[in-house]
């Protein structure tokens, strides 16, 4: 498939497919500010959501490196506490990063082009730091693994090994794309239709779809009225936009799993997220 076409084609998939996870953050929130702003309880929410997504986007404009950084760092711990669970540190950082060192690793030339187009900002090659953290988190897998192995914990080594051939074997969007619609997303949904105290009104996958319909549309409306604020050939641009658009949520969307934790501590103790094991 010619580029500008694999690219289009692999956005459409992660904003239709992984936007309605982030979009059930309304239903995490409706519990803890409904029965203190009643029916103004979404406009209390959006507006520091939105504001806090804004600066996001703004900082992009102003420092584009910087805010990659933060970016993946946020992601490598929002992913690696979906995945890992807490009080798995190593794993944390193994599990989460693992979606970003292995295209840093692996076909470096092609991730740069993608952070380049993402950031509006050139990027001939992947910068110093980020090689630094692919390499440090290379040196951190194998114990991870073998920890995992040890402790007879099989399947959770098994899918790291499987992702690692999909990301060997993939561009890489296309690997984020597997990961962060595959499992990611079906993941976070799975733990809130676990846990009646976060998202009571989530009790089920088809509930979550249905629930998560109203602000995956405002998203896009949102998403939409953005585009002109972004320069470029359409595809470069729908890249720009998606991934600025998702580090931008993706600070609400962290901190708001953290509130919610503290908050109102899930049934059956500490554990927020329940581990594949
Ligand atoms: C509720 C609400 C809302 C909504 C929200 C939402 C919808 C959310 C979402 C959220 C989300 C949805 C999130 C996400 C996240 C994501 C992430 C975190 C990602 C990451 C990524 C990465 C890190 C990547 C990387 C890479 C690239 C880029 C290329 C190649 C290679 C690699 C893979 C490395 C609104 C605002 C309307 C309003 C208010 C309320
Ligand atoms: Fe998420």
């Amino acid at each position: 498939m010619p580029r500008p076409l694999a690219w289009t084609a692999t956005l459409a998939v992660v904003l239709l497919l992984g936007i309605p996870h982030g979009a059930l953050d309304g239903e995490v929130a409706r519990p803890l500010l409904r029965p203190r702003f009643g029916r103004a309880w979404f406009l209390a929410f959006a507006v520091p959501y939105l504001s806090l997504s804004a600066a996001v986007l703004l900082a992009w404009r102003a420092a584009p490196e910087a805010v990659l950084a933060g970016f993946l760092a946020a992601s490598v711990l929002h992913f690696g506490e979906e995945d890992a669970g807490p009080g798995r540190p190593l794993e944390l950082l193994v599990r989460g990063g693992l979606s970003i060192a292995l295209p840093v690793l692996l076909h470096p030339a092609a991730t740069a082009r993608v952070f380049e187009a993402a950031m509006l900002a050139p990027m001939p090659a992947i910068p110093p730091w980020l090689q630094a953290a692919a390499l440090a988190w290379a040196v951190l897998a194998p114990f991870a693994v073998a920890r995992m192995i040890a402790a007879g914990r099989w399947p959770v080594a098994v899918e790291g090994l499987l992702l690692g051939l999909a990301f060997a074997a993939l561009p890489p969007l296309a690997g984020f794309a597997l990961y962060f619609v595959g499992l990611h997303a079906p993941r976070h949904t799975a733990s809130l239709a676990a846990d009646p105290r976060r998202a009571p009104r989530v009790r089920s996958t088809g509930e979550a779809l249905w629930r998560s319909l109203p602000v995956t549309a405002l998203t896009l409306l949102i998403g939409a009225a953005l585009w002109p604020f972004f320069p470029g050939a359409p595809p470069e641009r729908l890249l720009a936009l998606t991934l600025q658009g998702l580090a931008a949520l993706t600070l609400p969307h962290l901190l708001l799993d953290g509130i919610a934790a503290r908050v109102a501590p899930p049934v059956g103790g500490a554990s927020r997220h329940r581990p594949p094991r």
